[in-house]
């Protein structure tokens, strides 16, 4: 079995790497960064060292790798005869890898079974979106006759694969929890061999729950953490304040996720608990820096602040924890983020209704838009 993996980064080479191998798949990384690449190409393995209770070291073997900015043609030719195709490259890096997959399409042969394809993004149906890139790289007469050639399912991943030590070379550190659980309808009862992953018939209760629960809470101790002056995300939640709203943004996001989803209130409060103790694992080395990353992506609407923020306000249950937290993502500044420096000029050259209309996607009349308006306003002030 064989998977082509874009993306040979943190969560490419800590998770779904280290998953595809150990269910047996020759796994075939594609990724631009020309020294990683060609480490993972002369390396023979790699070892994923997991940290916290029960922690163990991993190894990864039988993997090769490509550069896909300066040899497409061979990334397209893996694609084209490959089991299963991965991505962990960022939702806003999908459009970039579509051309390749559509190009594989073609040269796919006919009698192979459907390529399986599952973006590991931190977005709500990525797998979707891919899947549209390629079929508008394609054209509508062309993906009518190819798109029988893949399935795309949406996913749901969840490790937290902090950014490595300069010197850890191609080894990976990362937390022992996993999940990853993939939406099965597309693969139409003959789902991939992954043991690790669980196939569910309904993906939104769980791409939702770990969106809004995990990175949601995530993102708050981030953007608090930078605000009162942390570095490490495990000494920002020892932080009384920024435990005590993180604690809140969770309650509230909770109390949308069960009323929308019906999950059981006992078993959410269980998971939202393990997560805070995920992030404060003090031997993970993960940063607000890190966690905080790409801002108006984190601010935008369907995405883990305003999101849930705009559904709760709709059904006029609280959100002023929500709020908080976007408060203290528009204080993100952090010059080597290229976004974090668009939000800083979007500050100061629009009015405050724009940002909310632009970046947050929040209009007049909304019931969310005054209190945003608001929080905006004060951070230009
Ligand atoms: N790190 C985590 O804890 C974690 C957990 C769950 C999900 N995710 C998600 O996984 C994705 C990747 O995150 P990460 O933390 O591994 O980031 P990362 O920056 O460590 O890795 C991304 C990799 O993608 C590569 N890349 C960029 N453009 C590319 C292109 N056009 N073609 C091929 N490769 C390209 C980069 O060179 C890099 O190696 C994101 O969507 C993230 O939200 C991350
Ligand atoms: O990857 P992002 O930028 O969407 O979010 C940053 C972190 O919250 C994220 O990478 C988590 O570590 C991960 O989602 C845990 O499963």
């Amino acid at each position: 079995m064989k998977a082509v993996h874009f993306g040979a980064g943190n969560i490419g080479r800590g998770f779904v790497g280290l998953i595809l191998h150990d269910a047996g798949y020759e796994v075939v990384f594609a990724d631009v960064a020309a020294p990683l690449i060609d480490a993972l190409a002369a390396a023979d393995s790699y070892t994923v060292h997991e940290v916290g209770e029960g922690g163990r070291d991993r190894v990864v073997d039988t993997f090769r790798a490509l550069n896909s900015a300066t040899d497409a043609d061979s990334v397209c030719d893996e694609i084209a005869t490959a089991d299963v195709l991965t991505t962990a490259v960022g939702p806003t890096v999908l459009r970039f890898v579509a051309p390749h997959v559509a190009e594989a399409l073609r040269r796919r042969p006919a009698e192979l079974a459907p390529l399986q394809v599952m973006a590991c993004e931190n977005a709500i149906n990525a797998s979707d979106i891919l899947r549209d890139e390629v079929a508008a790289s394609l054209g509508q007469d062309e993906w009518a006759k190819l798109h029988s050639r893949a399935v795309f399912a949406n996913t749901a991943v969840d490790r937290i694969v902090p950014g490595q030590a300069a010197d850890a070379g191609l080894d990976v550190t990362v937390e022992t929890f996993f999940e990853w659980v993939v939406e099965s309808g597309p693969f139409g009862g003959d789902v991939p061999a992954i043991p690790d992953a669980t196939f569910v018939e309904d993906l939104a209760p769980y791409i939702e729950r770990k969106l809004f629960t995990v990175n949601t809470g995530h993102a708050t101790v981030a953007y608090l953490g930078f605000v009162q002056g942390h570095t490490k995300i495990s000494d920002a939640l020892r932080d009384e304040t920024v435990a005590r709203i993180a604690t809140r943004v969770l309650q509230e996001t909770s109390t949308l996720l069960v009323a929308k989803h019906g999950l059981d209130p006992e078993v959410q409060r269980a998971y939202r608990e393990k997560i805070l103790r995920r992030f404060a694992n003090p031997a993970l080395p993960d940063t607000v820096q890190r966690v905080g990353r790409q801002p108006l992506r984190k601010l935008s609407r369907h995405e883990r602040f305003i999101g849930p923020a705009a559904e709760l306000a709709q059904l006029g249950l609280p959100t002023s924890a929500l709020v908080e937290a976007v408060d203290a993502a528009l204080r993100f500044d952090v010059p080597d983020d290229e976004q974090s420096v668009e939000l800083r000029e979007l500050l100061q050259t629009q009015t405050p209704e724009a940002v909310v209309e632009g970046a947050m996607g929040i209009s007049v009349g909304h019931p969310l838009f005054s209190s945003l308006r608001e929080i905006v306003a004060g951070a230009q002030s």
